[in-house]
Order: C-alpha cells, then structure tokens, then sequence
C-alpha cells in the first residue's frame, strides 16, 4: 500500500508542533521535511534547529529531503538533529558514492532524488546502494506546483529496474500529488507519494482520508 508522506514545507509553521501531532495521531508514519538552502533552489526553508525541535515531540520517521548545494557537508549536523533518512539531490552532489558511505555511517537512510529532467542513468550505479530514489514531479523549490506527468515515467522503469534486479530501494513522488493526481501516481509502482498542500491546505483529517481512499480504489 502506497504511504501518504506529509511535507511540512505546507503547514502552518504557527502551529508546526500541534499539526505535525496531529497527522502522527492519524496514522501517517513518514514526515517529509524539506530543507532548502537559497542556492540549489531559490527558496530558504528552515535548517537542523527546527528539526531538533520537532524531534523532541514525534516518533514519526523523519524523510529528510535536502535541496541543499554539496549535501555531504550537512551529514553530521542532519544526523545530530534527529532525521531518518537523508535525501540528496544526484545534480547537487559531486560525490555520491562517498555521501551514501558516509549518510550510513552515521545511520540514517540515505535517498537519491533526481529533479523532472535528470535521466534515470544519472543514479544507476547508485541504485544498489540507495534505500530510496525520489522522483521529483515538480521544478523543486516551491509547494503548491502542477505535477508533470512526463516524470511518472520515471517511476515504472525504476520500479521495473527493482524487480529485474532484486535492488531494494523505496521509490518516492514528490510534487502536485493530489487526489486528482494520485490514482496515475499509484498505477506506477511508487511506494511513497509525499504531499503538501493536499494534505496541510484544509482540513488535514478529511484531506488524507480522501487520498487513502484513491489509494485504496486503485489498488
Ligand atoms: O519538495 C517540495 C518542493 O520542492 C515539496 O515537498 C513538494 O512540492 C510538495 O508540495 P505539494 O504537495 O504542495 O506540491
């Protein structure tokens, strides 16, 4: 069954703690988190102090989605705060093989995402080491965006290459996903579909009903 991932990129950071409680208290078991750094992408998020705090008052698993230049330089201070997993971007790291050595060494999971034009090939010999490879469905950078539905492609032929190969890695979908785009998103083989605005914009508890409901039509 394919996970709902909240990104807290679209709470209200007013009322961070008690919205993040809330979606734990409604069975989501992944909090995706997403750290931008005003050069990799344009936008400036939040960093490691706010993810300490809010590691203080959850057991959810924390995806940490880094959209950071040179991501091997945040591995220490991602791990000291609290995150699960570290993802980084293939096009914003010069030595991948190095960063997932090191992403496990200090015990997290690491993730590969690839932006809507970067081809598969740019992370297959990282496939076998990858605990997830992120599909991003938008330009990252921003909440809120259309989904390109030319990246969903992308995502069969990961799911196919894990099959024909026995690899492990979660495969994820980040960007536009929304109840009207979620049943094509399920139909790809993706594990976990994280969701923004979807899911923080309105009511939160009828909003993840609704898209476990495509999910479950769909499957
Ligand atoms: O990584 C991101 C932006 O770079 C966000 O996680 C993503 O866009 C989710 O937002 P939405 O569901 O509103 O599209």
């Amino acid at each position: 069954m394919i996970q709902i991932a909240p990104s807290i990129l679209s709470a209200d950071f007013n009322h961070l703690g008690r919205q993040i409680s809330q979606v734990e208290a409604l069975d989501v078991k992944i909090l995706h988190i997403d750290v931008m750094d005003g050069m990799f992408v344009p936008s400036i998020s939040f960093g490691m102090p706010v993810i300490a705090s809010i590691r203080k008052n959850t057991k959810l698993f924390f995806d940490v989605h880094m959209m950071v230049q040179d991501p091997q330089r945040y591995v220490e201070a991602l791990a000291k705060s609290g995150a699960d997993m570290m993802t980084i971007h293939a096009e914003a790291c010069h030595c991948i093989a190095d960063t997932i050595q090191k992403i496990h060494d200090h015990n997290m999971k690491c993730g590969i995402a690839i932006n809507p034009d970067t081809p598969i090939s740019a992370v297959e010999s990282y496939l076998q080491d990858a605990d997830m490879i992120l599909v991003m469905s938008v330009q990252p950078g921003f909440g809120g965006q259309k989904l390109i539905p030319e990246t969903l492609d992308k995502i069969t032929a990961l799911h196919r290459l894990r099959q024909e190969n026995g690899w492990k890695y979660l495969i994820e979908v980040d960007g536009g996903v929304n109840a009207d785009t979620l049943e094509s998103v399920a139909r790809t083989g993706v594990d976990i579909a994280v969701a923004g605005t979807a899911v923080f914009g309105g009511d939160i508890e009828s909003n993840l009903k609704k898209l476990r409901g495509v999910i479950a039509d769909a499957s």
